[in-house]
């Protein structure tokens, strides 16, 4: 039986901080470090001023400000953290692959195998190795190849125990989860390990939310899970270009139809489409999986999901395109949002950004408000994409930090993510601000359209 006592977690982002901090909060008796190879983010993460955390979530500096040099610990120090714990959790990075076989779908595993590489090297009593990152089905195969080769005579126990989180809500998921998933060997040794594991969670996860399973059903039930509900957006989204040439109102369908409880009423919001770092990820790796199975049809099943989503965001900007004459070469367009969703930093696979770079291959002025994202950020998302020179985004994009300003002047607003602020503004005088006739797109649906084109706006909202 193990009693864990110290645990080491490779990797602070937005899952191992998160994670680690609220473990720690509920379990004062473990030591948890959570190391990095990144020292500002480090640093960061050990600012005595709780509003520089390297990542924004509701409720997460109260958690870090209790548990935070008492029995978290925040370090660069990855080896020395490593050789101290118990259990050490992998919770770096697995990104879409940019290179070689595989690229622009499968996982990239870099990252994994050099944590595993690492813990192989440093480690000299026994442990148990939780994977946290998401990974394709079987990778605990190539972990467990790696540990047990080195010939030291430590042993190793390997987990699966996917995170499902969503940001903007990581603490409220965390301290109440749906479900906890721990997946591990069927062996004597193997039930031991994921005991210790479920121990730790049942400080205050009911125990009947605590699912065992065995490896393979838990690596890929991740997958599983965010196929499952990125279809559902695509789903809703697909629909909504039907409503808005039908007549019908695609919110008005998703309650109509919400209210079958199988189909039940969550994320079927209608969207510019979704983004964040993992949906698309994810079910990119599910369909390299399943081809690399020769499952062609199951492949291309999911394949759609994700051509879907590229369709919408291309649907969104070729509308305000169109919708401004169709052209828009030197028009200010305000950007409402960059994020991919409310209350968080976080603008990975943003929708906006690809809506951004469309406008800006037609030549628009764009200028971005994000309650809480930099221009720095913004930039950088669009240098990613490598459509034009870095001289060209920051001249044609700029970021400012007040609505007002973001507004004035402009032909047109698009409402890129659904941040709650942006119900509350003075609308009729941002109207008053604006060249006429006024445009607002709204991408997120969340604004009062009624209200808005009493106004004087020409409004046009997904779905409607
Ligand atoms: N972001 C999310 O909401 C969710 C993410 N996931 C999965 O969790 C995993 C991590 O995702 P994020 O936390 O968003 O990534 P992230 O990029 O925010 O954080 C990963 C961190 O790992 C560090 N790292 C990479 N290699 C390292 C090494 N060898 N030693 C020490 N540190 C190393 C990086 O410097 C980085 O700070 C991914 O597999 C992702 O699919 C799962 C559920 C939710
Ligand atoms: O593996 C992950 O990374 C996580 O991915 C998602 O979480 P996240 O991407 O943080 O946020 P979501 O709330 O799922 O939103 C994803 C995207 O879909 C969009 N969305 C969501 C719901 C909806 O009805 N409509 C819609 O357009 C959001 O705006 C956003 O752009 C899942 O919800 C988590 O369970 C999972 O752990």
């Amino acid at each position: 039986m193990h009693n864990i006592k110290n645990i080491c977690c490779i990797g602070a982002g937005y899952v191992g901080g998160p994670t680690m901090a609220v473990i720690a909060q509920k379990n004062p008796d473990i030591k948890v470090t959570v190391v990095d190879i990144n020292e500002a983010r480090i640093a960061a993460w050990n600012d005595a001023d709780l509003d520089k955390l390297p990542i924004y979530e509701p409720g997460l500096d109260k958690v870090v400000a209790e548990a935070r040099n008492r029995n978290l610990f925040f370090s660069t120090a990855v080896d020395e953290a490593i050789e101290a714990a118990d259990m050490v959790f992998i919770s770096v990075n697995t990104p879409t692959k940019t290179y070689g076989k595989g690229k622009g779908m499968a996982a990239d595993l870099k990252y994994i195998e050099l944590c595993a590489r690492q813990i192989a090297r440093v480690a000299k009593t026994d442990k148990i190795i939780v994977e946290k990152s998401t990974l394709p089905v079987r990778t605990a195969q190539a972990i467990k190849s790696i540990l047990h080769n080195t010939g030291n005579g430590v042993k190793f126990q390997i987990l699966s125990n996917p995170e499902f989180l969503a940001e903007g809500t990581a603490v409220q998921d965390l301290m109440a989860p749906d479900r906890v998933l721990i997946g591990g060997e069927q062996t004597e040794d193997g039930l031991n390990a994921i005991q210790a594991l479920v121990d730790i969670y049942a400080t205050w996860v009911p125990n009947e939310n605590i699912l065992t399973t065995n490896l393979w059903s838990s690596e890929l039930s991740k997958l599983t899970a965010n196929a499952f509900l990125a279809q559902r957006v695509s789903s809703i989204n697909a629909l909504s270009e039907l409503c808005e040439v039908t007549g019908a109102d695609v919110n008005e369908v998703a309650i109509a139809i919400g209210k079958d409880s199988r189909i039940g009423p969550k994320f079927l919001k209608a969207s510019v489409g979704f983004g964040g770092s993992c949906f698309q990820k994810d079910i990119l790796n599910l369909v390299y999986i399943a081809k690399s199975y020769g499952l062609n049809e199951v492949a291309d099943y999911w394949e759609q999901v994700i051509i879907m989503n590229d369709y919408q965001k291309r649907r969104f900007a070729a509308k305000i395109i169109q919708t401004l004459y169709n052209t828009i070469s030197g028009k200010k367009i305000a950007f409402l949002g960059w994020a991919f969703k409310k209350d968080t930093n976080d603008t990975r696979e943003s929708a906006a950004i690809y809506v951004a770079d469309q406008l800006l291959e037609e030549q628009a002025n764009i200028v971005v408000y994000d309650p809480k994202v930099n221009a720095h950020q913004m930039q950088s998302d669009l240098n990613y994409l490598n459509t034009r020179s870095e001289e060209d985004n920051n001249q044609y994009l700029t970021t400012v930090s007040n609505p007002h300003q973001a507004c004035k002047d402009s032909h047109a607003i698009a409402v890129l993510t659904e941040w709650d602020e942006f119900k509350t503004y003075d609308w009729q005088r941002i109207y008053e601000e604006m060249q006429k006739p006024a445009f607002v797109f709204d991408g997120r649906g969340i604004l009062d359209k009624e209200k808005l084109e009493t106004i004087g706006f020409q409004v046009y909202v997904i779905g409607k």
